[in-house]
């Protein structure tokens, strides 16, 4: 039962495809190995269901390969049909049949032979709602039709599962406990798995590798970590979270900015990025004197005691119930033309209120881009 699962490789070499004149994709490469979750994250119309069409057979690319279990099903010349690829799809909002019931609904790509009845039975337990077997979908909550789907398309054992944004109409609170139930349950299986979201909480949850994708390009294939630490540019350092995005010159040991020195790496370094290490100074030694921006996470910054880091003050104070967001503004030091403020997180008992003089220190080190967000 579902061992094929785990064996499947899906790889995709330099795909390409237009709508008109649109080029929607574009040398798209990449390697789901035997069961990985691979997310595709990027903002809406970036190309990432018309990748996941491709890879389901629902249309040809223009150019490229794509193979899966080792075996091509599309390329110039050969073009298998989706019913042949045995790929799970999951699509958005779960579309299952309104007049069919959960049972039939999981039985209906299922092929006819001995054993049936007991496989959709398992995948019903599987999945957690063989006690609704006999409800139509309108019967179903949001979570139920999502978990339905899932075990329609795993029920004729598939090689592979795409996930179309499989979430989005559940509500933020479900939405993220469905989501690890159902990669805990898929993980579990030795499933490959390509999920695609403009999540990124999803994204990073769920996943093995994040491919990053903007305007038809992958612009970044790498673990959820590296994504949010390092990111390829500021751009998706922005798409993964909050960022505090300082002007900055290289000197010897590191990047002055209004924040005060700070430790920095390119993206390129070795080692993590906590702790003012040798090797960042060695890797940015080729920049000195350059101008470059220099990115921080929120998390990286702490209030600390006077004395104690770079002078600023409390300009406003937000309760969001498990924390407080303070805007912070540095005090003018003549580095760096603009004003510079941020946010920052503080827990209750909250010990400052707006007015308050603060100092700020930074936390680790700062990743390295050119002056207009690129990578250095
Ligand atoms: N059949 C089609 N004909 C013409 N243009 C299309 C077609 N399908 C998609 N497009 C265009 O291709 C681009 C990528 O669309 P796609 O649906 O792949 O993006 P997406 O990243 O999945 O977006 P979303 O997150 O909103 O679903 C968009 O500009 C879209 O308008």
């Amino acid at each position: 039962m579902l061992s094929s699962l785990s064996l499947t490789t899906l790889q995709v070499e330099q795909v390409e495809k237009s709508y008109g004149l649109k080029k929607v994709l574009c040398e798209i490469d990449f390697v789901v190995e035997p069961g990985q979750v691979v997310s595709l994250l990027g903002q809406s119309g970036c190309g990432k269901t018309t990748l996941l069409r491709l890879i389901a057979g629902f249309d040809r690319p223009d150019s490229g390969q794509i193979s899966v279990a080792r075996q091509v099903v599309a390329n110039g010349r050969v073009f298998v049909a989706a019913e042949k690829r045995h790929i799970g799809y999951v699509p958005q909002e779960g579309a299952l049949f309104p007049h069919l019931n959960v049972y039939d609904n999981v039985a209906f790509g299922v092929g006819k032979g001995p054993g049936r009845s007991q496989a959709i039975d398992r995948m019903l337990e599987l999945t957690g709602v063989a006690e609704l077997r006999a409800h139509m979908p309108h019967q179903l909550s949001g979570g139920q039709q999502q978990r339905v789907a899932l075990a329609r398309a795993l029920a004729p054992e598939p090689r592979m599962i795409l996930l179309d944004e499989p979430f989005n109409a559940l509500d933020a609170n479900l939405r993220s406990s469905i989501c690890q139930d159902v990669m805990t349950l898929l993980r579990r299986i030795g499933a490959t798995v390509l999920l695609v979201t403009h999540d990124q909480r999803e994204a990073f949850i769920s996943s093995d590798r994040v491919a990053v994708m903007r305007d038809g390009h992958i612009v970044q294939f790498d673990d959820p970590v590296h994504v949010y630490r390092r990111p390829v540019d500021v751009q998706t350092a922005e798409l993964v979270g909050g960022v505090i995005l300082l002007d900055g010159v290289v000197v010897d040991n590191g990047v002055r900015t209004a924040l005060g020195m700070v430790p920095a790496a390119n993206r390129h370094n070795p080692g993590e990025l906590a702790g003012a290490s040798g090797h960042s100074a060695a890797a940015i030694h080729r920049c000195t004197g350059d101008s470059v921006r220099v990115m921080l996470r929120p998390e990286q910054l702490r209030l600390v005691a006077p004395g104690q880091g770079a002078a600023a003050r409390v300009a406003e104070v937000a309760f969001h119930g498990q924390y407080f967001s303070l805007r912070i503004v540095l005090e003018p030091t003549g580095v760096g033309a603009l004003p510079v403020e941020f946010l920052v997180r503080a827990h209750y008992p909250l010990e400052y209120q707006v007015g308050d003089k603060v100092d700020v220190r930074i936390v680790g080190t700062g990743v390295l881009y050119d002056p207009r967000g690129a990578t250095l």
